[in-house]
């Protein structure tokens, strides 16, 4: 493809409230937005490569701020269990069986969930992470990779900080910037103070931001009071922790002391509101949180506990879920529902390059719509069409860093019939309770 391409659609999100309903168009010179605008491209189309869908609606690519992705490789294997006996009884044994091969493939089929219902961008913490880079390298997705840090032994947490060190130096910057890293440990729970002092360490040694699963469930919460006094983001604050760059998964369980502290130090929070009601962790007060400042994302968490990838779901829950919890319709808005899966989750997920938007300077991470969709029947408000009605099949085509990566449906980087083959081998060998 040509490096500079003009794509005219029938519809534009440029951000949540700047929408331009009607003709309109993108212009890209290799990875990076030159201009959009309204009706038609009225420059020199001589050296352009023109791809005209005035049947789509354009909009920036969906940010998954939170998940394991080769956990695809569990969906469906421990439902119905709380958290914590999901993980023990369920989740656990299951990994313990994991290749490097089971987390390559459960991660491209991760990737063809994602890149076919518009994530552009998500951010993974899981083991043998060297895998799923190969993976998120050769999907074309953009990925914020970190390694798992579990510290139950002194060995392990010594191997944890090494392999993180060299997932760095191999990785960071890699795709042409497509693939970040971040420094990942798991939780307070698994990752003892002292661990969590060094991954400090290393977070500023290497300037990298850490992400962390944080007060996901009144047991953790009540835990940590027992054991350290104080609540998980307390004792993340006490160890210095939070004066780095922190991505916190879930804050479900928070007070208002937590939320301060979560504010005055710019933590960014990943809310996944389906895992958190599916495992029956509560609800987030996420109105709470942005009213105090915080920058939230969305996630979907992984397969196993959602049970799918599909961040269209994740954001009409955000939109609806709060309404329902505060009795107040104007709890979060669609364009503010829209604002967390993109812009904000550009934000929470440190995203070394782009926005969430589509404006000139940004990256062309561009997802198109069906506007012939029933769905988008009538279109009084193509924002509130996408968060209420809209779904992940009403996705056409995906572009990351300017590339196409689904074409009419399909990807075209991934090989979806030996994903289908990989994945069925694999899970079958597995021995489940
Ligand atoms: C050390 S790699 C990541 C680790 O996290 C586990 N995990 C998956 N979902 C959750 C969740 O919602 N809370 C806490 N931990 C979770 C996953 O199974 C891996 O063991
Ligand atoms: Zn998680």
């Amino acid at each position: 493809m040509n490096q500079r391409v003009l794509l005219e659609v029938g519809g534009l999100i440029e951000t949540p409230t700047s929408v331009i309903t009607g003709p309109s168009y993108i212009l890209w010179n290799q990875s990076t937005i030159e201009e959009t605008g309204a009706g038609e491209y009225l420059g020199d189309r001589s050296l352009l490569t023109v791809i005209r869908r005035r049947n789509r609606i354009a909009m920036p690519g969906l940010v998954n701020t939170h998940g394991h992705a080769a956990m695809t490789l569990f969906r469906s294997a421990g439902d119905d269990v709380p958290l914590e006996k999901w993980l023990k009884e369920k989740i656990y044994p299951l990994e313990r069986q994991l290749t490097k091969e089971a987390v390559y493939w459960g991660t491209q089929l991760a990737c063809w969930e994602m890149l076919t219902s518009g994530t552009t961008c998500f951010t993974d913490m899981y083991f043998y992470m060297n895998e799923s880079a190969r993976a998120v390298h050769e999907s074309g997705i953009r990925g914020v990779l970190s390694i798992g840090l579990l510290g139950f032994t002194e060995e392990m947490q010594k191997q944890g900080l090494a392999d993180s060190k060299s997932h760095y130096e191999t990785w960071h910057g890699a795709g042409e910037g497509r693939i970040s890293v971040m420094l990942g440990p798991h939780a307070p729970y698994t990752c003892p103070p002292a661990f969590l002092l060094q991954i400090t360490e290393l977070s500023q040694l290497l300037d990298l931001p850490m992400q962390i699963h944080l007060s996901e469930t009144a047991y953790e919460v009540a835990e940590s009071y027992r054991q350290h006094g104080t609540s998980p983001i307390g004792l993340m604050h006490s160890l210095g922790v939070l004066n780095r760059p922190v991505l916190a998964a879930h804050c479900v369980h928070v007070d208002d002391k937590d939320i301060s502290l979560l504010a005055a130090h710019d933590v960014r929070v990943a809310h996944n509101p389906q895992s958190n009601l599916k495992l029956g962790s509560g609800i987030a007060p996420a109105v709470k949180m942005r009213q105090a400042g915080i920058t939230l994302g969305l996630g979907t968490d992984g397969a196993a506990s959602n049970n799918n990838l599909d961040m269209f779901e994740e954001l009409r829950l955000a939109a609806t879920l709060h309404k329902g919890v505060l009795q107040d319709a104007t709890a979060i808005t669609a364009p503010e529902a829209l604002e967390m899966a993109t812009v904000s989750g550009a934000r929470a997920v440190f995203r070394p390059t782009g926005d969430g938007t589509l404006t000139a300077g940004a990256v062309a991470d561009v997802v198109l719509l069906n506007l012939e969709s029933p769905r988008f029947l009538p279109t009084y408000d193509l924002v509130s069409n996408i968060v209420y009605s809209a779904s992940a099949e009403d996705v056409t085509d995906v572009f990351v860093a300017g590339q196409e990566v689904v074409r009419k449906g399909e990807p075209v980087t991934l090989d979806t019939e030996q994903i289908r083959y990989q994945i069925e081998r694999i899970t079958r060998n597995f021995e489940r309770k």
